[in-house]
């Protein structure tokens, strides 16, 4: 959890809001030795928990419709001081104007943003009954002056684009959102309709069928389906947001989205990544009990430092010296692209992770390359093939999960199965250059010392530090990791 979420070191005193508030003792039940029992499969619960912690903790009133999302605070929370913490490191501090795209009928993040961190809010919905209720909720509070909750289409391609063009402010310090999570049809393997509510689909997780023989999930989750599922799923949706960013630039200082799935942050980066030298961008972790979230930031502003997030800790490594010199054999052998900016100082970038899997690599070209010639013929001998479908390359592919390969598949003449594995190799046109996967800058600290108190015969090493500028920290520790064990081999 964020440092400074209260939540961290004071989590929810059931027994407390039991005392004080009796909506919530209704839900509790005592047990033995003063505990308190409190069911979170029960929506009806759920749901005043989180009016009582609105209530108790930000002083807010709000509605929340049955048979829709219940947002968790101490998450919603976490989102919002990592957004705070982007503004503090760029010393952005009043007139704070944001878009909250997809605010649900809580309009939970304007709210807390607004009461909590004096932020003014556009809040946007497709959905027409949450942006009544969402607008109820706003004035309830007294917050009309603060929060202004608009009806977007939800069936136009961009979700950015008719909100900046048509309220004013022109621009915006930045936009946050809690995209829907499922591709249309995808919502149905973990979660089923609800007969029960009326007045549009609902769906629950309740009785949903069970996925990889995994536990049920810890408390039931109710939602309509437009907050479920949408076109593209989330990774979908964000794809939206991007392209519109591209459009927008700097009318929105930066761009923040939550993302519920790890897998979806891989095809984001590497969409941002298209954009080189334009645009920066963090991924930074949202943990808070036992689910997992992660906040994606990205800004085309070159005022806005995002680094600060990416380097909590500073990667270095001890080189014997001259240390960039060495290092520089080492990174170029790995065809990194390495260029002299300063003394003490390089810049180096890479357009391919070329420091996994080196092993696997050397064997696959082996036997590739005239290796195991009675293993090729043998490989020759099946009649095998392989089709790839392409997208469509209308332009539409950004919009769904599909991207630009939609299927592979393996046909083979025997009836004896294998296991196949097929790697596609798409060469880029001539005039397209492949944006870098990971760029760094390397400087020296200069001299230390591995011993505190070195004999002279001792060799000086170099520290030196490593300073992402863009590209996944995983790639960054995974090649420093490389580098320290080819340079002490
Ligand atoms: C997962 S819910 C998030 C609700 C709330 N922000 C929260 O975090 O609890 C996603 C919301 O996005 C809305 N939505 C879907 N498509 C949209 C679009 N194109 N523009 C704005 N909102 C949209 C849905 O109606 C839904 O309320």
């Amino acid at each position: 959890m964020h440092p400074r979420n209260p939540y961290k070191s004071r989590p929810p005193d059931f027994k407390e809001l039991a005392i004080e508030y009796p909506d919530f003792r209704k839900h509790c039940q005592y047990i033995t030795n003063g505990k308190i029992k409190f069911d979170f499969q029960n929506d009806e619960a759920v749901r005043c928990l989180t009016q009582t912690l609105l209530r108790k903790d930000f002083g807010l009133e709000v509605e929340l419709p049955a048979g829709n999302l219940v947002p968790r605070i101490p998450q919603k929370l976490n989102y919002c001081l990592l957004i705070e913490d982007l503004l503090k490191e760029n010393c952005i501090s009043g007139d704070v104007v944001a878009i909250d795209i997809g605010t649900g009928t809580s309009c939970v993040h304007a709210l807390i943003g607004a009461r909590q961190f004096g932020w003014k809010f556009v809040a946007t919905d497709g959905d027409e009954k949450s942006v009544r209720i969402a607008h109820e909720n706003v004035a309830r509070n007294g917050l009309e002056q603060e929060i202004c909750v608009v009806h977007v289409n939800p069936n136009v391609k961009t979700v950015l684009m008719d909100v900046m063009n048509t309220l004013c402010p022109d621009s915006f310090t930045f936009c946050m959102c809690n995209p829907p999570f499922f591709e249309k049809d995808e919502k149905f393997k973990k979660f089923c309709e609800e007969p029960s509510y009326s007045g549009g689909e609902t769906f629950s997780n309740r009785m949903a069928p069970s996925v990889d023989d995994r536990p049920a999930p810890h408390s039931t989750t109710f939602a309509s389906s437009a907050e479920l599922s949408v076109e593209g799923g989330e990774v979908g949706f964000v794809n939206r947001i991007i392209d519109d960013s591209v459009c927008l630039r700097e009318r929105i200082k930066i761009y923040t989205t939550m993302l519920g799935r790890k897998q979806s942050i891989k095809p984001l980066a590497q969409r941002l990544q298209r954009f080189g030298d334009d645009v920066k961008y963090v991924v930074s972790p949202l943990n808070q009990g036992k689910t997992k979230r992660w906040m994606l930031a990205w800004t085309f502003s070159k005022n806005i430092d995002l680094a600060g997030n990416l380097q909590s800790r500073p990667v270095t490594l001890q080189c014997p010296a001259p240390g960039l010199t060495r290092l520089t054999q080492h990174l170029k052998a790995l065809n990194g692209i390495v260029r002299s900016e300063d003394v003490g100082k390089i810049y180096v970038e890479f357009k391919s992770v070329t420091w996994t899997n080196l092993r696997a690599r050397r064997r696959a070209e082996a036997e590739l390359l005239g290796g195991n010639k009675a293993k090729r013929t043998k490989l020759n001998a099946c009649h095998v093939s392989c089709e790839a479908n392409l997208g469509c390359g209308d332009g539409t592919d950004s919009y769904t999960n599909a991207g630009n390969f939609s299927s592979s598949e393996f046909f083979h003449s025997t009836a004896n199965n294998r296991e196949n594995s097929t790697q596609c190799y798409f060469p880029l046109p001539s005039d397209i250059v492949p944006r870098p996967i990971i760029r760094l800058r390397i400087f020296s600290e200069g001299k230390s010392f591995q011993d505190k108190s070195p004999k002279i015969s001792e060799k000086p090493e170099d520290l030196l530090v490593f300073e992402l500028i863009s590209g996944s920290k995983q790639h960054l520790s995974q090649l420093v990791q490389y580098l320290k064990n080819s340079i002490n081999r």
